[in-house]
């Protein structure tokens, strides 16, 4: 059993690919031996999150997964647990691996009964797995809003109920739940739901078992890639070998986005950062961070730096950006420079065009900015996070790092998403987008691969927010920027 944190490297896949797994897998081992040990761990993590349980309510549902909750229920009574089971469906209907179980359970004296206790330490959430087809109804709905309204540990069995496994969205009427109440052992594979969408909060802390399965050959749906490697530096070196960053953004009322951005290429180690302001009256330099070389953003000579555009930059940025594709060495779209393009067939063209021509481009759209893009509803695009940002990457030829809760890194190539599991709901805060901007620049500029610059820069981003001192200072862009809580 491995606890999954932002530092594992792993390969994620759909319901279809697990079937394939776990179809495979059983097929090599004696009957029911997948569900028996499926149950056991879910039993051993039951007893660490709740070691002096004295009410363990175990919610069955008609499937399989009900079938891992039975069998838990029969492991947690063996040990001198007291389980109570609520299950959902009919009997005679149970597909044979839970058929089994419930009778072991049966055989271990467990407690059956129609309602749910009253008071219980903790919750088993093994209603619904990689089965579920619909919106939970009746007592499955009414347990589950239970579990929810409770407050008390909620330990999710393969998939919290309800949460689509490859997309990470909650069945209508589903209440999203709160992380911090949640475990969820899943087993087999990884699912990309799980960390993505609504699923991070679904599902909290999630650990995952193989079964004594190993490792699988199947096509990866996606992975989660874990810490990037440090990347050292030569002692002779010098600020040319570590790139020049230009940032092109902060129109009039809105230098503050580009200026972090500069700073966020500065801390993330660019040997030079340029911000070419769009604001014709702009101050000739910004006395708290004299390191950044202001300059207007249209005498720029981008061919041999990687520009970051975007970030504050209003409508301006739009007559600005074909000379920008046709000139950057490397290049970062964000916010007002991905809505200009959403808007302009022409911008539309000249993007792919460069990202057919293989110049490292990377975009960072937020879910609204991806839906213009695709011309699609934000609902749209957070329905499948995954098929949006593959949709984005392979469109226009470029990276395209899809923000929000479990944010994915998607390449135009072969290569399987990544979804970034660092970060945390402090980086929910203006300005926060343009240091990741910034920090994409600096890794492209020191010469990182587009794929590898956004992912690893995205990871740091989220881990600066996670490993924030809880006793500093409230994290903002600025000091995000700076790396450093004041
Ligand atoms: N076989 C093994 O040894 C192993 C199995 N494992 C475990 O099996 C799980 C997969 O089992 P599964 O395929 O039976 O699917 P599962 O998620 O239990 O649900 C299917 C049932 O629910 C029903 N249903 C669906 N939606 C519903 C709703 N809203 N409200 C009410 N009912 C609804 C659906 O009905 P139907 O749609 O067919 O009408 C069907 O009856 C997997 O997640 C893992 O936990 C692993 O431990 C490995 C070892
Ligand atoms: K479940």
């Amino acid at each position: 059993m491995q606890r999954i944190t932002s530092a594992t490297a792993a390969d994620l896949f759909d319901i279809a690919a697990t079937r394939r797994i776990e179809q495979a897998a059983s097929a090599a081992l004696p009957a029911h031996t997948l569900m028996r040990r499926a149950g056991l761990a879910v039993a051993k993590l039951a007893m660490a999150i709740a070691p002096h349980a004295r009410t363990i309510w175990v919610a069955c549902g008609p499937g399989n997964n009900g079938g891992d909750g039975f069998e838990a229920a029969a492991q947690l009574r063996h040990r001198g647990f007291f389980p109570v089971v609520t299950s959902i469906g009919d009997e005679g209907m149970l597909p044979p691996d839970a058929k089994a179980s419930l009778q072991r359970a049966r055989d271990a004296g467990v407690t059956f009964a129609s309602t749910p206790p009253s008071d219980y330490e903790l919750a088993i959430d093994a209603l619904l797995g990689i089965g579920s087809t619909r919106p939970p109804e009746g007592a499955m709905a009414d347990w589950l809003e239970k579990m929810h309204a409770s407050g008390q540990p909620v330990l999710c069995v393969d998939v919290p109920s309800g949460l689509n496994a490859d997309t990470g969205t909650l069945a209508q009427g589903v209440s999203p739940a709160q992380a911090s109440t949640r475990t969820c052992i899943t087993f087999l594979t990884l699912k990309p739901g799980l960390f993505t969408a609504q699923g991070r909060d679904a599902a909290g802390t999630v650990w995952f078992d193989d079964l004594g399965c190993g490792a699988f050959k199947d096509q990866p749906t996606a992975r989660i890639a874990g810490a990037p490697e440090a990347q050292p530096r030569n002692h002779a070196s010098h600020k040319g070998s570590y790139g020049d960053v230009a940032v092109i953004g902060g129109a009039s009322g809105m230098a503050g986005a580009a200026l972090l951005a500069g700073s966020a290429a500065l801390h993330g180690g660019a040997g030079r950062v340029f911000v070419g302001l769009l604001d014709p009256s702009a101050a000739p330099v910004d006395t708290a961070r004299p390191e950044l070389m202001l300059r207007d953003a249209r005498t720029l000579d981008l061919s041999s730096m990687t520009a970051v555009c975007g970030c504050g930059a209003g409508e301006a940025v739009g007559e600005l950006l074909p000379a920008v594709f046709s000139s950057a060495a490397a290049l970062v779209l964000d916010a007002d420079a991905l809505n200009a393009i959403a808007a302009d067939g022409v911008l539309q063209a000249q993007l792919a065009s460069r990202g057919k021509s293989g110049s490292p481009t990377v975009i960072t759209p937020h879910p609204l900015e991806a839906a213009r893009l695709l011309d699609r509803s934000v609902g749209e695009v957070q329905a499948d996070r995954l098929a949006a940002a593959r949709g984005l990457a392979a469109r226009f030829g470029v990276v395209a790092v899809l923000k929000g809760s479990g944010t994915v890194v998607a390449s135009p190539g072969e290569a399987p998403p990544i979804i970034n599991l660092s970060g945390n709901a402090r980086l929910a805060t203006a300005g926060t987008g343009d240091v990741l901007a910034g920090m994409i620049g600096a890794a492209l500029a020191a010469g990182r691969p587009a794929f590898e610059a956004a992912r690893e820069a995205v990871w740091q981003h989220g881990h600066i927010a996670d490993t924030w001192p809880a006793d500093a200072a409230p994290l903002t862009a600025g000091t995000l920027a700076r790396r450093a809580p004041v």
